[in-house]
Protein backbone atom coordinates (compact mmCIF):
# COMPACT_ATOMS: atom_id res chain seq x y z
CA UNK A 1 0.00 0.00 0.00
CA UNK A 2 1.14 3.56 -1.00
CA UNK A 3 1.84 6.10 1.84
CA UNK A 4 -0.92 8.42 0.12
CA UNK A 5 -3.48 9.30 2.67
CA UNK A 6 -5.88 6.26 3.56
CA UNK A 7 -9.42 6.79 4.80
CA UNK A 8 -11.04 4.69 6.10
CA UNK A 9 -14.96 5.27 7.54
CA UNK A 10 -16.15 3.95 10.93
CA UNK A 11 -19.80 3.87 11.97
CA UNK A 12 -22.55 5.38 10.28
CA UNK A 13 -24.93 2.70 10.61
CA UNK A 14 -27.68 1.96 13.48
CA UNK A 15 -27.74 5.65 14.59
CA UNK A 16 -24.11 5.87 14.94
CA UNK A 17 -22.35 9.25 13.73
CA UNK A 18 -19.52 8.47 10.95
CA UNK A 19 -16.10 9.27 11.34
CA UNK A 20 -12.79 8.78 9.45
CA UNK A 21 -9.81 7.35 10.85
CA UNK A 22 -6.36 8.98 8.09
CA UNK A 23 -3.52 6.67 8.06
CA UNK A 24 -0.79 8.58 6.45
CA UNK A 25 1.99 11.34 7.11
CA UNK A 26 1.91 15.42 7.97
CA UNK A 27 -2.30 14.75 8.73
CA UNK A 28 -2.30 17.85 11.44
CA UNK A 29 -3.65 20.19 8.47
CA UNK A 30 -6.59 17.98 9.34
CA UNK A 31 -7.12 19.18 12.19
CA UNK A 32 -8.70 22.49 12.02
CA UNK A 33 -11.17 20.94 10.34
CA UNK A 34 -12.22 18.23 12.28
CA UNK A 35 -12.28 20.53 15.57
CA UNK A 36 -14.79 23.22 13.63
CA UNK A 37 -15.92 26.73 14.00
CA UNK A 38 -17.81 26.37 16.68
CA UNK A 39 -15.18 25.28 19.22
CA UNK A 40 -13.88 28.58 21.31
CA UNK A 41 -11.35 26.70 23.59
CA UNK A 42 -9.11 23.52 22.62
CA UNK A 43 -7.70 21.14 25.02
CA UNK A 44 -4.58 18.99 24.45
CA UNK A 45 -4.21 15.94 26.66
CA UNK A 46 -1.06 14.13 26.06
CA UNK A 47 1.48 12.41 27.86
CA UNK A 48 4.76 13.32 29.42
CA UNK A 49 6.50 11.74 26.36
CA UNK A 50 5.19 13.79 24.35
CA UNK A 51 5.50 17.15 25.89
CA UNK A 52 7.27 18.69 22.64
CA UNK A 53 4.65 17.51 20.25
CA UNK A 54 2.04 19.33 23.20
CA UNK A 55 3.68 22.40 22.64
CA UNK A 56 4.00 22.39 19.35
CA UNK A 57 0.21 21.79 18.36
CA UNK A 58 -0.39 24.30 21.24
CA UNK A 59 1.37 27.12 19.04
CA UNK A 60 -0.19 25.60 15.98
CA UNK A 61 -3.98 25.89 17.38
CA UNK A 62 -3.85 29.12 19.07
CA UNK A 63 -2.14 30.94 15.94
CA UNK A 64 -5.38 29.54 14.35
CA UNK A 65 -7.47 31.40 17.16
CA UNK A 66 -8.31 28.88 19.44
CA UNK A 67 -7.68 29.00 23.36
CA UNK A 68 -5.69 26.21 23.59
CA UNK A 69 -5.62 24.49 27.54
CA UNK A 70 -2.34 22.09 27.57
CA UNK A 71 -3.74 19.35 29.95
CA UNK A 72 0.54 17.06 30.36
CA UNK A 73 -0.80 13.59 32.29
CA UNK A 74 1.50 11.01 32.89
CA UNK A 75 2.86 8.29 30.81
CA UNK A 76 1.16 4.69 30.22
CA UNK A 77 -1.24 3.33 32.83
CA UNK A 78 -1.04 5.98 35.36
CA UNK A 79 -3.14 7.73 33.44
CA UNK A 80 -5.54 5.85 33.30
CA UNK A 81 -7.17 6.95 37.35
CA UNK A 82 -9.89 8.80 38.63
CA UNK A 83 -7.47 11.39 40.14
CA UNK A 84 -5.86 12.13 36.50
CA UNK A 85 -9.50 12.63 34.82
CA UNK A 86 -10.28 15.03 37.95
CA UNK A 87 -7.03 16.39 37.20
CA UNK A 88 -8.02 17.10 33.62
CA UNK A 89 -11.88 17.82 34.68
CA UNK A 90 -10.08 20.81 36.74
CA UNK A 91 -8.30 21.52 33.97
CA UNK A 92 -11.58 22.04 31.91
CA UNK A 93 -13.60 23.70 34.67
CA UNK A 94 -11.12 26.56 35.33
CA UNK A 95 -10.60 27.28 31.61
CA UNK A 96 -14.96 27.66 31.42
CA UNK A 97 -14.82 24.82 28.77
CA UNK A 98 -18.10 24.43 27.30
CA UNK A 99 -20.38 21.82 24.92
CA UNK A 100 -18.95 23.67 21.91
CA UNK A 101 -15.53 23.52 22.83
CA UNK A 102 -12.69 20.19 22.02
CA UNK A 103 -10.67 17.80 23.76
CA UNK A 104 -7.63 16.52 21.04
CA UNK A 105 -6.26 13.28 22.90
CA UNK A 106 -2.73 13.11 21.47
CA UNK A 107 -0.62 9.97 22.52
CA UNK A 108 -0.75 5.99 23.40
CA UNK A 109 -3.76 4.25 24.02
CA UNK A 110 -3.30 5.14 27.88
CA UNK A 111 -4.13 8.29 26.79
CA UNK A 112 -7.00 8.23 24.23
CA UNK A 113 -8.91 6.22 26.24
CA UNK A 114 -8.48 8.72 29.38
CA UNK A 115 -8.90 11.61 26.93
CA UNK A 116 -11.71 10.51 25.32
CA UNK A 117 -13.14 9.22 28.79
CA UNK A 118 -13.03 13.11 29.98
CA UNK A 119 -14.90 14.13 26.86
CA UNK A 120 -17.56 11.61 27.25
CA UNK A 121 -17.66 12.65 31.19
CA UNK A 122 -17.38 16.61 30.67
CA UNK A 123 -20.99 18.10 30.61
CA UNK A 124 -22.14 14.48 29.34
CA UNK A 125 -20.08 14.46 26.58
CA UNK A 126 -18.69 16.95 24.31
CA UNK A 127 -16.57 16.35 21.24
CA UNK A 128 -13.25 15.04 20.64
CA UNK A 129 -10.57 14.00 18.24
CA UNK A 130 -7.76 11.26 18.73
CA UNK A 131 -4.04 11.76 17.16
CA UNK A 132 -3.00 8.26 17.90
CA UNK A 133 1.02 7.72 18.68
CA UNK A 134 1.56 4.31 18.89
CA UNK A 135 0.83 1.11 16.82
CA UNK A 136 -1.51 0.04 19.52
CA UNK A 137 -3.59 3.29 19.63
CA UNK A 138 -3.60 3.56 16.11
CA UNK A 139 -4.90 0.33 15.44
CA UNK A 140 -7.04 -0.60 18.35
CA UNK A 141 -7.34 2.12 20.98
CA UNK A 142 -7.95 5.19 19.67
CA UNK A 143 -10.77 3.63 16.93
CA UNK A 144 -14.33 2.79 18.23
CA UNK A 145 -15.28 4.52 20.91
CA UNK A 146 -15.05 2.46 23.77
CA UNK A 147 -12.94 5.22 26.37
CA UNK A 148 -12.23 4.55 30.43
CA UNK A 149 -9.79 4.41 33.71
CA UNK A 150 -8.55 1.37 35.51
CA UNK A 151 -9.55 1.10 39.17
CA UNK A 152 -7.64 -1.11 41.67
CA UNK A 153 -9.81 -4.06 41.11
CA UNK A 154 -9.77 -4.31 37.51
CA UNK A 155 -8.96 -3.22 33.80
CA UNK A 156 -11.01 -0.22 32.19
CA UNK A 157 -14.03 -0.82 34.80
CA UNK A 158 -14.88 2.55 34.37
CA UNK A 159 -15.80 4.39 31.31
CA UNK A 160 -18.22 5.21 28.90
CA UNK A 161 -18.47 4.77 24.66
CA UNK A 162 -17.85 7.71 23.22
CA UNK A 163 -16.55 7.82 19.68
CA UNK A 164 -13.88 10.28 18.63
CA UNK A 165 -15.30 13.00 15.82
CA UNK A 166 -11.92 11.90 13.93
CA UNK A 167 -8.38 10.13 14.62
CA UNK A 168 -5.44 11.04 12.56
CA UNK A 169 -2.46 8.29 12.47
CA UNK A 170 0.52 10.25 11.76
CA UNK A 171 2.96 7.56 11.01
CA UNK A 172 5.85 9.95 11.40
CA UNK A 173 5.08 9.21 15.23
CA UNK A 174 5.89 5.60 15.35
CA UNK A 175 9.80 6.76 14.91
CA UNK A 176 9.89 7.94 18.34
CA UNK A 177 8.27 5.34 20.20
CA UNK A 178 10.59 2.50 21.82
CA UNK A 179 11.03 -0.52 20.54
CA UNK A 180 9.24 -2.48 23.14
CA UNK A 181 6.29 -0.16 23.05
CA UNK A 182 5.73 -0.54 18.95
CA UNK A 183 6.27 -4.49 19.90
CA UNK A 184 3.79 -4.59 22.21
CA UNK A 185 1.30 -2.77 19.20
CA UNK A 186 2.06 -5.53 17.18
CA UNK A 187 0.19 -8.17 19.87
CA UNK A 188 -3.35 -6.32 18.80
CA UNK A 189 -2.45 -6.52 15.35
CA UNK A 190 -1.60 -9.84 15.30
CA UNK A 191 -4.91 -10.25 17.24
CA UNK A 192 -6.48 -8.45 13.99
CA UNK A 193 -5.18 -11.18 12.08
CA UNK A 194 -6.17 -14.26 14.20
CA UNK A 195 -9.50 -13.01 14.44
CA UNK A 196 -10.28 -11.80 11.09
CA UNK A 197 -7.83 -11.06 8.40
CA UNK A 198 -4.87 -13.66 7.98
CA UNK A 199 -3.24 -11.82 5.47
CA UNK A 200 -1.38 -10.08 8.70
CA UNK A 201 0.06 -12.78 9.81
CA UNK A 202 1.47 -13.55 6.64
CA UNK A 203 2.84 -10.35 6.06
CA UNK A 204 4.44 -10.48 9.55
CA UNK A 205 5.38 -13.75 9.43
CA UNK A 206 7.45 -12.71 5.58
CA UNK A 207 9.78 -11.38 7.75
CA UNK A 208 9.32 -10.84 11.38
CA UNK A 209 12.58 -9.31 11.90
CA UNK A 210 11.31 -6.16 9.87
CA UNK A 211 7.37 -6.15 11.30
CA UNK A 212 9.19 -5.31 14.81
CA UNK A 213 10.26 -0.88 13.49
CA UNK A 214 8.42 1.24 11.66
CA UNK A 215 10.78 1.15 8.82
CA UNK A 216 9.05 -2.67 8.09
CA UNK A 217 8.05 -2.90 4.43
CA UNK A 218 4.23 -3.39 5.68
CA UNK A 219 4.08 -1.26 8.28
CA UNK A 220 1.18 1.43 6.71
CA UNK A 221 -0.30 -1.97 5.36
CA UNK A 222 -0.54 -3.92 8.44
CA UNK A 223 -2.22 -0.74 10.35
CA UNK A 224 -4.40 -0.02 7.77
CA UNK A 225 -5.47 -3.71 7.79
CA UNK A 226 -6.19 -3.87 11.20
CA UNK A 227 -8.24 -0.23 11.60
CA UNK A 228 -10.22 -1.99 8.72
CA UNK A 229 -10.79 -5.15 11.25
CA UNK A 230 -11.95 -3.10 14.13
CA UNK A 231 -13.47 -0.57 12.23
CA UNK A 232 -16.15 -3.20 10.53
CA UNK A 233 -16.84 -4.76 13.88
CA UNK A 234 -17.20 -1.34 15.57
CA UNK A 235 -19.76 0.21 13.06
CA UNK A 236 -22.03 -2.96 13.19
CA UNK A 237 -21.84 -3.26 16.88
CA UNK A 238 -20.40 -0.07 18.90
CA UNK A 239 -21.99 -1.08 22.34
CA UNK A 240 -20.94 -4.80 22.49
CA UNK A 241 -23.93 -6.44 22.51
CA UNK A 242 -22.73 -9.35 20.48
CA UNK A 243 -20.13 -9.02 17.50
CA UNK A 244 -17.40 -6.73 19.26
CA UNK A 245 -16.47 -8.97 22.34
CA UNK A 246 -14.73 -10.69 19.05
CA UNK A 247 -11.91 -7.48 19.86
CA UNK A 248 -11.12 -9.12 23.14
CA UNK A 249 -9.61 -11.81 22.00
CA UNK A 250 -6.59 -12.73 24.64
CA UNK A 251 -7.79 -10.06 26.60
CA UNK A 252 -9.68 -11.99 29.53
CA UNK A 253 -6.51 -13.53 31.01
CA UNK A 254 -4.82 -10.25 29.46
CA UNK A 255 -6.29 -8.08 31.71
CA UNK A 256 -6.12 -10.28 34.76
CA UNK A 257 -2.69 -9.71 34.12
CA UNK A 258 -2.19 -6.58 34.19
CA UNK A 259 -4.14 -5.96 37.37
CA UNK A 260 -2.43 -8.30 39.15
CA UNK A 261 1.04 -6.44 37.99
CA UNK A 262 -0.90 -3.35 38.48
CA UNK A 263 -0.60 -1.53 35.17
CA UNK A 264 3.20 -1.65 35.21
CA UNK A 265 2.89 -4.52 31.82
CA UNK A 266 2.27 -3.23 29.04
CA UNK A 267 -1.03 -4.08 27.46
CA UNK A 268 -0.09 -5.67 24.46
CA UNK A 269 2.44 -7.62 26.31
CA UNK A 270 -0.06 -9.05 28.48
CA UNK A 271 -2.40 -9.81 25.76
CA UNK A 272 0.15 -11.60 23.89
CA UNK A 273 0.28 -14.76 27.06
CA UNK A 274 -3.54 -14.33 27.01
CA UNK A 275 -3.67 -15.32 23.17
CA UNK A 276 -1.88 -18.08 23.90
CA UNK A 277 -3.84 -18.88 26.22
CA UNK A 278 -6.85 -18.34 24.57
CA UNK A 279 -5.46 -20.13 21.75
CA UNK A 280 -4.75 -23.22 24.07
CA UNK A 281 -7.58 -23.29 25.28
CA UNK A 282 -9.36 -23.49 22.58
CA UNK A 283 -7.09 -26.64 21.49
CA UNK A 284 -8.18 -28.29 24.63
CA UNK A 285 -11.60 -27.50 24.46
CA UNK A 286 -12.17 -29.36 20.96
CA UNK A 287 -12.16 -26.00 18.90
CA UNK A 288 -9.27 -25.68 17.33
CA UNK A 289 -6.66 -26.90 14.95
CA UNK A 290 -3.14 -27.83 16.14
CA UNK A 291 -1.36 -25.90 13.21
CA UNK A 292 -3.63 -22.62 13.99
CA UNK A 293 -2.47 -23.04 18.03
CA UNK A 294 0.72 -23.33 17.41
CA UNK A 295 0.95 -20.38 14.99
CA UNK A 296 -0.02 -18.02 18.04
CA UNK A 297 3.11 -19.09 19.52
CA UNK A 298 5.31 -18.95 16.51
CA UNK A 299 4.26 -15.39 15.56
CA UNK A 300 4.17 -14.25 18.82
CA UNK A 301 7.78 -15.17 19.62
CA UNK A 302 9.05 -14.25 16.31
CA UNK A 303 8.04 -10.57 17.28
CA UNK A 304 9.44 -10.71 20.36
CA UNK A 305 6.12 -10.86 22.51
CA UNK A 306 5.67 -12.54 25.81
CA UNK A 307 4.51 -16.40 25.93
CA UNK A 308 4.19 -16.72 29.59
CA UNK A 309 3.51 -15.67 33.40
CA UNK A 310 3.76 -17.14 36.54
CA UNK A 311 2.73 -20.35 37.07
CA UNK A 312 2.02 -19.91 41.02
CA UNK A 313 -0.71 -16.71 40.06
CA UNK A 314 -3.75 -19.01 38.34
CA UNK A 315 -5.96 -18.68 41.40
CA UNK A 316 -5.44 -14.85 41.51
CA UNK A 317 -5.70 -15.09 37.64
CA UNK A 318 -9.11 -16.93 37.83
CA UNK A 319 -10.98 -14.61 40.25
CA UNK A 320 -10.01 -11.56 38.50
CA UNK A 321 -11.27 -13.14 35.08
CA UNK A 322 -14.46 -14.11 36.97
CA UNK A 323 -15.54 -9.91 36.81
CA UNK A 324 -14.32 -10.08 33.28
CA UNK A 325 -17.02 -7.71 31.10
CA UNK A 326 -18.02 -11.01 29.37
CA UNK A 327 -19.12 -12.77 32.29
CA UNK A 328 -22.43 -13.56 32.99
CA UNK A 329 -23.23 -13.73 36.75
CA UNK A 330 -20.89 -16.81 37.63
CA UNK A 331 -20.42 -17.70 33.78
CA UNK A 332 -16.99 -16.96 32.84
CA UNK A 333 -16.67 -16.74 28.96
CA UNK A 334 -13.82 -16.50 27.05
CA UNK A 335 -13.06 -16.24 23.34
CA UNK A 336 -11.76 -18.58 21.20
CA UNK A 337 -11.06 -20.04 17.62
CA UNK A 338 -12.74 -22.18 15.57
CA UNK A 339 -10.24 -21.85 12.84
CA UNK A 340 -8.57 -19.31 11.85
CA UNK A 341 -10.72 -16.18 11.58
CA UNK A 342 -13.64 -17.77 13.40
CA UNK A 343 -13.83 -16.81 16.37
CA UNK A 344 -16.61 -17.84 18.92
CA UNK A 345 -17.52 -17.58 22.05
CA UNK A 346 -16.91 -20.45 24.84
CA UNK A 347 -18.79 -20.39 27.77
CA UNK A 348 -18.29 -21.67 31.19
CA UNK A 349 -15.41 -24.06 29.70
CA UNK A 350 -14.63 -27.09 32.54
CA UNK A 351 -12.13 -25.82 35.28
CA UNK A 352 -9.79 -28.66 34.53
CA UNK A 353 -9.85 -27.43 31.00
CA UNK A 354 -8.78 -24.22 32.34
CA UNK A 355 -6.01 -24.99 34.18
CA UNK A 356 -4.40 -27.35 31.62
CA UNK A 357 -4.52 -24.62 29.48
CA UNK A 358 -2.86 -22.19 32.11
CA UNK A 359 -0.14 -25.05 32.24
CA UNK A 360 0.98 -24.30 28.90
CA UNK A 361 1.40 -20.52 29.73
CA UNK A 362 2.55 -20.56 33.37
CA UNK A 363 5.82 -20.75 33.88
N1 LIG B 1 -10.22 1.82 23.92
C1 LIG B 1 -9.87 0.71 23.30
O1 LIG B 1 -10.62 0.17 22.47
C2 LIG B 1 -8.52 0.13 23.56
C3 LIG B 1 -8.02 -0.82 22.69
C4 LIG B 1 -6.76 -1.34 22.94
C5 LIG B 1 -6.02 -0.88 24.03
N2 LIG B 1 -6.54 0.07 24.82
C6 LIG B 1 -5.76 0.62 25.93
O2 LIG B 1 -4.57 1.21 25.40
C7 LIG B 1 -3.58 1.24 26.41
C8 LIG B 1 -2.24 0.81 25.86
O3 LIG B 1 -1.85 1.73 24.86
P1 LIG B 1 -0.35 1.79 24.31
O4 LIG B 1 0.16 0.44 24.07
O5 LIG B 1 -0.39 2.77 23.22
O6 LIG B 1 0.47 2.29 25.54
P2 LIG B 1 0.62 3.71 26.28
O7 LIG B 1 -0.42 4.67 25.94
O8 LIG B 1 0.83 3.35 27.69
O9 LIG B 1 1.99 4.25 25.65
C9 LIG B 1 3.21 3.59 25.91
C10 LIG B 1 4.32 4.61 26.26
O10 LIG B 1 4.75 5.27 25.08
C11 LIG B 1 4.72 6.69 25.25
N3 LIG B 1 4.48 7.22 23.91
C12 LIG B 1 3.32 7.28 23.24
N4 LIG B 1 3.55 7.67 21.98
C13 LIG B 1 4.88 7.87 21.86
C14 LIG B 1 5.72 8.24 20.78
N5 LIG B 1 5.23 8.46 19.56
N6 LIG B 1 7.04 8.34 21.00
C15 LIG B 1 7.57 8.06 22.24
N7 LIG B 1 6.83 7.67 23.29
C16 LIG B 1 5.49 7.58 23.10
C17 LIG B 1 3.63 6.89 26.26
O11 LIG B 1 3.71 8.13 26.91
C18 LIG B 1 3.87 5.72 27.21
O12 LIG B 1 4.90 6.00 28.10
C19 LIG B 1 -4.08 0.34 27.51
O13 LIG B 1 -4.53 1.12 28.58
C20 LIG B 1 -5.22 -0.41 26.88
O14 LIG B 1 -6.18 -0.79 27.83
C21 LIG B 1 -7.77 0.58 24.61
O1 LIG C 1 -12.65 -2.38 21.27
C1 LIG C 1 -12.93 -3.41 21.88
O2 LIG C 1 -14.08 -3.77 22.07
C2 LIG C 1 -11.86 -4.26 22.43
O3 LIG C 1 -12.11 -5.22 23.15
C3 LIG C 1 -10.46 -3.90 22.04
C4 LIG C 1 -9.42 -4.26 23.07
O4 LIG C 1 -8.20 -4.38 22.38
C5 LIG C 1 -9.23 -3.18 24.13
O5 LIG C 1 -8.13 -3.52 24.93
C6 LIG C 1 -10.43 -2.81 24.96
O6 LIG C 1 -10.15 -1.66 25.72
C7 LIG C 1 -10.84 -3.87 25.93
O7 LIG C 1 -12.10 -3.56 26.36
P1 LIG C 1 -12.75 -4.06 27.71
O8 LIG C 1 -14.20 -3.75 27.51
O9 LIG C 1 -12.47 -5.53 27.86
O10 LIG C 1 -12.15 -3.27 28.80
ZN1 LIG D 1 -6.59 -4.50 23.78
Amino acid sequence: MSEAVTRIQVGGTAGTDPYEVLVGRQLLGELGGLIGEKAQRVAIVHPEALAETGDALRADLAEQGYEVVAVQVPNAEEAKTAEVAAYCWKALGQSGFTRTDVIVGVGGGATTDLAGFVAATWLRGVRWIAIPTTVLAMVDAAVGGKTGINTAEGKNLVGAFHPPAGVLCDLAALDSLPVNDYVSGLAEVIKAGFIADPVILDLIESDAEAARTPAGPHTAELIERSIRVKADVVSSDLKESGLREILNYGHTLGHAIEKNERYKWRHGAAVSVGMHFAAELGRLAGRLDDATADRHRTILEAVGLPLHYRHDQWPKLLETMKVDKKSRGNLLRFIVLDGLAKPTVLEGPDPAVLLAAYGEVGQ
